[in-house]
């Protein structure tokens, strides 16, 4: 690698501690505005620089890996999951690809936990009903009632790091932890978690009270809560996605929360970001949804934290050695 700093280019606005130590280190281009970055500018980035940070609304595909030019060696991704790039046409052009895994594992499982409580328990509807000017009559033995999640079962789909930590918060809340993962997790932690795996996901399905979705999105995890799926759950479950909308086939959850098939949502990713079905908007007017802008690692800490990775991503590798947080083919 030559002396000259490299360039790197950062598609969205950071964190400003994050920008300014980018300054420092590097030859950066910065954006200038808080929009996902346009085909075109996005094109010429990648054929100008050394290294692109994309967060998860560029979606970089084969083609234009393809575009890329002869310096672009690191794509340093701005966030943990990485299905919007194509990695496997990255790593066939020898462009390494990082994300940044692990900090912000407890606040995702926080966000997981506060959508459990608010479907079970109402809050998003109540929180509405006071600045509305709807609260006329006082406390009431029948009104706005949900439903208890002590003792009822978690069955969580993907047991990484996420998955874990939602199962401890979970525990302390009282509810009996139930799992489905590629692979079972260490009995140490499947032990101290009290967690019962289940090698088939439909059999979980058709025995839990709430389902959260915490697993990557790849092609093996594209609509794995299919149609048929989700009807194996009982009609009074609750469905949670904080990981990625395209894991449930969204319109089917949908009709089945129309049709009374399954009880509610919470929601915090969606298959076609910004843009949410609209039956799922009616869904939350009605107060049987509950829909949030993909919160699940919005805070100071975490977005710092993130930038903080990225930058010893790209330093690690400009120095010549392996990045931390490389995808291996074998994660793909
Ligand atoms: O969704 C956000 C991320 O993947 O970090």
């Amino acid at each position: 690698m030559s002396k000259r700093k490299p360039l790197v280019v950062v598609t969205r606005r950071l964190p400003d501690a994050v920008e300014t130590r980018m300054r420092e280190l590097f030859d950066v281009r910065l954006s200038s505005d808080d929009a996902p970055m346009a085909a075109e500018t996005m094109a010429a980035a990648l054929r100008d620089a050394d290294v692109l940070v994309p967060t998860v609304t560029d979606e970089i595909d084969a083609g234009l890996i393809a575009q890329a030019g002869p310096n672009l060696r690191l794509i340093a991704n701005f966030g943990n999951g990485v299905d919007h790039i194509d990695v496997a046409a990255a790593l066939e052009r020898g462009i390494t690809v990082t994300n940044t895994p692990g900090v912000l594992t407890e606040d995702t499982a926080d966000m997981t936990m506060a959508l459990i409580l608010a479907v079970a328990r109402r809050v998003a509807e109540g929180a509405r009903i006071i600045p509305d000017d709807e609260w006329t009559t006082g406390w009431s033995p029948t009104w706005m009632l949900g439903r208890r999640i002590t003792g009822k079962r978690l069955g969580i789909v993907g047991m990484g790091r996420i998955g874990q930590a939602l199962a401890k918060r979970a525990r302390a809340f009282g509810l009996q932890i139930h799992y489905h993962n590629r692979r079972r997790v260490p009995a140490a932690i499947e032990g101290a978690l009290d967690a019962t795996y289940w090698e088939s996901l439909d059999q979980m399905l058709a025995r839990v009270d709430i389902v959260s979705v915490n697993c990557p999105h790849t092609p093996a995890t594209y609509h794995l809560l299919s149609a048929r799926r989700l009807k194996l759950l009982k009609p009074e479950a609750v469905v949670v996605n904080t990981a990625r909308g395209e894991v449930i086939d969204e319109n089917a959850l949908a009709r089945l929360i129309e049709g009374g098939e399954i009880s509610a949502a919470g929601l915090d990713v969606f298959e076609q970001e910004p843009a949410v079905s609209p039956r799922l908007v009616k869904l939350a007017r009605q107060g049987k949804v509950v829909l949030l802008p993909h919160m699940g690692s919005a805070t100071y800490e975490s977005r710092i934290d993130m930038g903080e990775k990225v930058i010893i991503n790209i330093k690690t590798f400009m120095d010549g050695h392996r990045p931390p947080d490389r995808i291996l083919p074998s994660m793909l």
